[in-house]
């Protein structure tokens, strides 16, 4: 969707450019990436890509989300448009952080009955449904936990594992980023409505600057729960732009010998 998903959207509460962090005087020109509701200008140096579970669980026939009965048909031009933006910001210079959804193979991270997430979590009510599943769905070091060979984490890439929504909780990224000296994150991955928009909320709180490509992203649920995912960003939480508008900002940049 490129279309502003923003109805009736009010000029006057939006800034011409927004500025992520940190960009400050003296410092070389920031990299300004086209966005709505205003163009995100960020500091290369203190930005990460953010590749947002993809694993086989969530964008492969057979996995843990085609199993359970939701839509992957959209995943495939979405795994070619997160590997157009990871190119071009590892070429950039730019840090590449994976999260990587799951839980040990006895599933003691997941949270037994006393969990909420034992009872919303799609993964285990489906092998709760069918037995002959037990084991199967995002078991670490299994098929089903694995990233897809398409997005293979490369040298100087980082991979964090995560056992919620949220790639913050419980997890070690907000400590890998503040590290870096991070402070924008710009997001890919599936699902558009659940890890990625629960992972940008919470970056959301931690005072990051959050930036989500929505072409190289993927909903469960269908077109208009990407629509809401993509107006709750841009109208509350964070920036909404495509890998087009990122890969030329960076080329862009580059230049113009602002790197
Ligand atoms: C429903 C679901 C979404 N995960 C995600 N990566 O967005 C799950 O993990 O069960």
């Amino acid at each position: 969707m490129t279309e502003s998903a923003t109805p009736q959207r009010n000029a006057t509460l939006h800034s011409d450019v927004a500025v992520g962090a940190p960009v400050l005087p003296g410092m070389p020109p920031p990299l300004v990436v086209p966005a709505r509701p205003e163009p995100l200008a960020m500091a290369r140096g203190a930005t990460a890509l953010i590749v947002v579970d993809m694993q086989n669980a969530y964008s492969t026939a057979g996995g843990y989300v085609d199993t359970a009965g939701f839509d992957i048909s959209g995943a495939r031009g979405v795994i070619g448009n997160i590997a157009r933006a990871v190119e071009a910001a590892r070429a950039a210079g730019i840090l590449i952080v994976y999260l990587q959804n799951g839980w040990d193979a006895d599933y003691v991270e997941a949270g037994g009955p006393g969990s909420p997430n034992w009872y919303k979590s799609n993964a285990l009510k489906t092998m709760r449904r069918r037995p002959e599943l037990q084991g199967r769905f995002l078991a670490k070091g299994g098929w089903d936990y694995a990233l897809i060979d398409a997005l293979k984490p490369q040298a100087g890439d980082i991979v964090v594992p995560k056992t919620r929504y949220s790639g913050f909780f419980n997890s070690v990224l907000d400590s890998t980023l503040r590290a870096r000296g991070i402070r924008n994150l710009v997001f890919t991955g599936i699902a558009t409505n659940v890890c990625v928009e629960s992972t940008l909320r919470d970056a959301f709180h931690l005072e990051y600057f959050g930036l989500m490509l929505e072409d190289a992203t993927h909903e469960l649920g269908g077109p208009a729960i990407q629509a809401a995912a993509v107006y709750n960003i841009e109208t509350f939480f964070g920036w909404v732009s495509t890998v087009d508008q990122f890969c030329a900002a960076l080329a862009a940049e580059s230049e113009t010998g602002t790197r």
